[in-house]
């Protein structure tokens, strides 16, 4: 089974209205916006062979990687989904794009756009309105030239029009390019010739050029030094700020506290918070014990609590 089952009830607080065209006008990065992006209740199981069984004995189990997942993301804001490593992270990102595995099982609702979804339709937006920021470098075809792969296929109902897009493409890759660093050299390289930072450069500009309403972008930083992490964030956040959606999927709840609206704490495979970064300022203005958890582990965050005299109210937490 690789279909989404869909509720098929419609969610009160997603509206029915169809925007092809993000605007770029007034979407300020705060909650009432229009919701890009809706997940209801959404878990995803893998049925396999189970390998603590005997060898052949042919023994199926089914582990459950996502449950009852719940988050949301309006126009104009950066949702930060946060969470361990191995914790089903990517397993989300893909569920999103309707890229299913052959064995996944898949429940619950996605809503793009006030629109229910099922695997089809998430993969028909794929680089059209949606864009995927994977977190493997070996996502970038090993047989085209970089400059190639970011540049895209020039869209167009004419053959004038697609010239005319092919050319507009070209000044964009060139802009993305300066703007990271990355000299026209490099536009002639194949992935192999690149080193993972520029990899990862090139991933985060294919995304960018395609003009999406939501960017999903799965662990877009590792391997970049803090420079380049710091500018593909406030890209990031350009984004939103210009009325686009996105879903930062990261372990590092340091960067995602840098950029994000809010942040969505996961863990064992659900949200067990969603909840604006303001929160976490404080710990007490926190819910869940993980995510007061994780606001420990930040840099600092002990010594303050344990070392500053005369802060009684976070001595006695
Ligand atoms: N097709 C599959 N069949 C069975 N199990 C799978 C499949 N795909 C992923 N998993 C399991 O799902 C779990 C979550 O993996 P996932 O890659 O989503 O974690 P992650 O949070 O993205 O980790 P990382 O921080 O390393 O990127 C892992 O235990 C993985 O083995
Ligand atoms: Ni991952």
């Amino acid at each position: 089974m690789d279909a989404l089952q869909t509720g098929g009830h419609a969610v009160a607080h997603v509206t029915g209205e169809l925007h092809h065209h993000h605007s770029h006008a007034g979407s300020s990065h705060h909650a009432d916006g229009h919701h890009l992006l809706a997940v209801e209740h959404l878990s995803v199981a893998f049925d396999g062979y189970d390998p603590t069984a005997p060898y052949f004995s042919g023994a199926r189990c089914r582990s459950e990687v996502l449950h009852d997942l719940t988050l949301s993301v309006h126009e104009g804001e950066l949702l930060a989904v946060v969470g361990a490593s191995g914790s089903g992270k990517t397993v989300l990102a893909d569920a999103l794009m309707g890229q299913y595995e052959t064995n996944a099982e898949v429940t619950g609702s996605i809503w793009f756009d006030g629109i229910a979804q099922d695997a089809a339709s998430l993969a028909r937006l794929r680089g059209h309105g949606v864009s995927l920021v994977p977190q493997g470098v070996d996502n970038l075809d090993p047989l085209m030239r970089v400059g190639e792969q970011v540049r895209g296929v020039p869209r167009g109902s004419s053959r004038a029009e697609r010239r005319a897009d092919a050319a507009r493409r070209l000044v964009r890759q060139r802009e993305l390019f300066a703007s990271y660093g990355l000299g026209e050299q490099v536009e002639r390289l194949y992935p192999y010739q690149l080193s993972g930072g520029m990899a990862r450069r090139v991933l985060l500009m294919c995304a960018l050029m395609e003009e999406p309403c939501l960017i999903i972008a799965d662990e877009p930083t590792p391997g970049l030094d803090l420079d380049l992490a710091a500018h593909a964030l406030d890209d990031l956040r350009a984004f939103a700020d210009a009325g686009g959606g996105v879903l930062l999927i990261t372990h590092d709840i340091e960067l995602a506290l840098r950029v994000a609206d809010r942040v969505a704490v996961f863990r064992d495979g659900t949200v067990v918070e969603e909840t604006g970064v303001e929160s976490f300022s404080a710990p007490e203005l926190l819910r869940h014990p993980f995510s007061r958890a994780l606001w420990h582990a930040l840099p600092g965050h002990d010594f303050a609590t344990f070392g500053t005299v005369g802060d009684d109210a976070e001595v006695t937490r």
